[in-house]
């Protein structure tokens, strides 16, 4: 059965005006390894630490800045938007389709809240904490190119044409501000597109960032602001003692208008100074060193990287699957083509190598959770193809073929193939990361012995099921596997409304 909404009634929470007030006992191991009679041993303590969680349940009027607006992400994102705030419905060769937010884990899943009579029940995701409203996202943004959202949608080629025609008159008149362009960081098949671009210095460049968000403010009338990175794929900036690897380090590079501080790290700079959270769905390395330092100095929010769209997000649950059923993967092969704009710029050596960066180390955490499979050190191989095929234009192919090892030394190999608008994928995904960014900075959090209340670390690790390399705070562990990334989110969510972590025993049942 499915419910609209629910409230928790609890000793634990309390419900005042602005917000939601929870005591949550998180069950968690403490792990020693001790000399226990002349040998070690490993000890693990089951422990219970008290929690106590603070959401405010003002939600904000939100304004969402996009770095590269006018691509074939942020027209399709922008369009879809307004297509479900205005109820847009259009025809198809098949059907008369509505417009959804399908993809969206905040818009489209749900959570299971319990069971009544032998029946499972659930309740729609965004049910949990309240949240932005996608209808009341005021949109804004930077694009080297300056065509407009209408015309953009259109040199996307994503939509059906009688979409297209519906949603014009709401996009013509949105035009993206002038970009941070360098050429030395993306393919030079990109140069032709940038006519609609900032003049001046790196520090000059910063500065006219953080007026364009003080302006889109002050304009739309928008309480908060987030600002996510749908830009082209850049190449890695080069990590560099005395250059990125400090704040000071790297303030200074930019007052010295250094070549290799990225567009990309300027926009997060600006950001950052402004607390105004950044997100980067592209792979490269926008979070130099120097910049995760300013984040957390300034305890702004910053979360990445590389949307975990497709091919991906596909790996993270098939090689779990294969590793936790006690089957050891020993090739991984993951072929894609496409031809879009991403597409050609990804078809330049150095752009590629940022996203065979992101796209191979997903494994890694569930090859090194199974020693019985994989000897410390060992790796399946793994390869990654990416090629620019210009007639298939935003459907994306994904060929995977992943070969294991069974019992007995049989082998087992999956191929799959998939065929889809990339677009499509990424712009739900691209929806979630912005309102869960946003809602993340209204939670606060203390545990037992702690004086204050305090936010999440700002290296926002609580939006990793959307991103292919989730970035964490130094010391933190890597989490890729798609249905730990979700539990998660939803966790954390639940103990907010101080509901249990899902456990699916359904103890009550056996
Ligand atoms: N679609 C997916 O499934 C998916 C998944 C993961 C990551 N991504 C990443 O998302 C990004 C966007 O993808 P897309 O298909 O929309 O690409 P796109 O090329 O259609 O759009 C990128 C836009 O960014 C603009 N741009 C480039 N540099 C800029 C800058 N410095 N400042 C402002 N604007 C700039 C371009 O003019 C273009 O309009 C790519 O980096 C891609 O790798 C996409
Ligand atoms: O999410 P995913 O399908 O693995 O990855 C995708 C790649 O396969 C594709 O080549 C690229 O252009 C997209 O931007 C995206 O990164």
């Amino acid at each position: 059965m499915f419910i609209d909404s629910f409230k928790v009634e609890s000793p634990n929470v309390k419900y005042t005006h602005d917000e939601i007030h929870s005591v949550y006992n998180y069950e968690t191991t403490e792990l020693l390894h001790e000399n226990r009679s002349g040998t070690y041993q490993w000890i693990v303590k089951p422990k219970s630490v008290q929690y106590e969680f603070k959401t405010d349940i003002r939600v904000p009027k939100l304004g969402m800045m996009l770095v590269g607006w006018g691509g074939n992400n942020g027209s399709t994102l922008t369009a879809g938007i307004i297509a479900n705030r205005e109820g847009i419905s259009w025809a198809t060769k098949d059907k008369v389709q509505q417009a959804n937010y399908f993809g969206s884990l905040t818009q489209a899943s749900s959570i299971r809240v319990g069971s009544i009579d032998g029946e499972e029940i659930y309740a729609p995701f965004k049910s949990l904490l309240p949240m932005v409203n996608p209808d009341d996202i005021v949109f804004g943004g930077w694009d080297i190119s300056d065509m407009n959202l209408a015309d953009a949608m259109a040199r996307s080629k994503v939509l059906d044409i009688d979409l297209q025609k519906q949603l014009r008159p709401y996009m013509e008149s949105m035009v993206p501000l002038p970009g941070i362009f360098d050429p030395d960081f993306v393919a030079a098949n990109q140069t032709s597109r940038a006519n609609n671009v900032i003049k001046g210095t790196k520090k000059e460049q910063v500065q006219q960032i953080i007026k364009d968000i003080r302006e889109f403010k002050e304009k739309s009338k928008v309480d908060r602001v987030v600002v996510l990175w749908t830009a082209n794929t850049e190449r890695y900036s080069n990590v560099i003692v005395g250059l990125n690897d400090t704040i000071e380090n790297l303030m200074a590079s930019v007052d010295k208008n250094e070549s290799e501080i990225s567009p990309s790290t300027l926009y997060a700079i600006a950001c950052v100074l402004e607390n105004v959270p950044f997100i980067n769905g592209s792979p490269q390395n926008t979070f130099v060193p120097g910049l995760i330092d300013l984040a957390i100095h300034r305890n702004s929010l910053i979360g990445g990287d590389d949307f975990k769209s497709g091919q991906t997000k596909m790996k993270s649950v098939l090689v779990d699957f294969l590793v936790g059923a006690g089957i050891k993967p020993t090739s991984i092969v993951s072929y894609n083509h496409l031809g879009n704009n991403d597409g050609m710029n990804l078809s330049a050596p150095q752009t590629f190598r940022s996203k065979e960066i992101s796209k191979s180390n997903v494994v890694d955490d569930m090859v090194s959770s199974n020693g019985i499979l994989f000897e410390p050190g060992e790796h399946p191989d793994h390869v990654v193809v990416i090629k620019y095929v210009p007639y298939v234009g935003d459907s994306k192919r994904a060929m995977d073929e992943y070969t294991s090892e069974i019992f007995m030394g049989g082998k087992s190999t999956i191929v799959l193939h998939n065929t889809c608008e990339d677009s499509l994928l990424a712009a739900p995904i691209i929806l979630d990361l912005v309102l869960l960014a946003e809602l993340s900075t209204r939670i606060q959090f203390k545990a037992e012995g702690e004086g204050k209340f305090h936010s999440f670390h700002p290296v926002a690790t609580i939006l990793s099921y959307l991103t292919k390399a989730p970035l964490v705070p130094p010391g933190t562990p890597v989490v890729n596997a798609l249905s730990k990334q979700r539990a998660m989110l939803e966790n954390i969510m639940r103990a907010c409304v101080g509901l249990a972590p899902e456990n699916n025993m359904i103890l009550e049942y056996k």
